[in-house]
């Protein structure tokens, strides 16, 4: 059977930037909870804003500085409110797909010298095992028709691509580098190919 999902619920929420409708799905590739924040029509239109955004539990929820990604989410949503209309898909594929555990483990492993992907790769993975066919078909569910999509990876480009989405163009989002995640960073430009600390135009 083809790959489905269903958009089970649509409620709208206030946040501090702005308003949007969650929608939550349910999918027959996993069993997780992914989430689409919609703001504004979005269906049957071309270059909407789109920020896929992966499950990170320590930055998103706690704050954590060791990565970008709890500030990237805010930064995320106030393009998508400032926006006329845009998605901001909330993906669980924590720790680039290795789970909340070994996400774990592998800070304890870079505390003792090892970078982020050769944390990973001492836990027995990829340095990535991250997959956006679930983000494909929200997209699809909710009919956007082309992306701008908002990242510094190029790679998310490539699989959505190969997944049949258009993605037009890119929208940066680099947040402050700061002591506490320099190091991770300089890692994700030198070794996963992040568009990070260029020049600016
Ligand atoms: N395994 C592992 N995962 C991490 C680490 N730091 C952050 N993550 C996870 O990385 C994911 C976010 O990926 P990033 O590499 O920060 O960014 P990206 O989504 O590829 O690219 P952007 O679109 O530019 O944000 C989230 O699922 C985080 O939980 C780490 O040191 N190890
Ligand atoms: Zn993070």
């Amino acid at each position: 059977m083809n790959p489905h999902l269903d958009d089970l619920v649509q409620t709208p929420i206030p946040t501090r930037h702005g308003e949007f409708i969650l929608h939550y799905y349910s999918n027959t590739i996993d069993d997780k909870e992914h989430i689409a924040l919609v703001k504004g029509d979005v269906a049957n239109q071309e270059n909407i804003p789109v920020r896929i955004h992966s499950e990170c539990f320590t930055g998103d929820v706690l704050g954590s500085r060791r990565c970008d990604c709890g500030e990237q989410l805010a930064m995320a949503m106030q393009m998508i409110s400032e926006a006329k209309s845009g998605v901001l898909i909330y993906l669980r594929q924590e720790g680039r797909g290795i789970g909340l555990l070994k996400k774990l483990q592998a800070y304890n492993l870079q505390d003792q010298g090892l970078d982020t992907v050769d944390a990973n790769i001492q836990l027995g993975h990829l340095a990535d095992e991250r997959e956006y066919s679930v983000a494909a078909l929200i997209l699809e569910s909710l009919q956007v028709k082309s992306i701008q999509l908002i990242t510094n990876n190029p790679k998310k480009i490539d699989a959505l691509e190969e997944l049949g989405i258009h993605v037009v163009k890119r929208i940066p989002i680099e947040v402050t580098a700061h002591k506490d995640n320099l190091d991770y960073l300089k890692t994700k430009a030198k070794k996963m190919a992040h568009i990070l600390f260029e020049p600016k135009k």
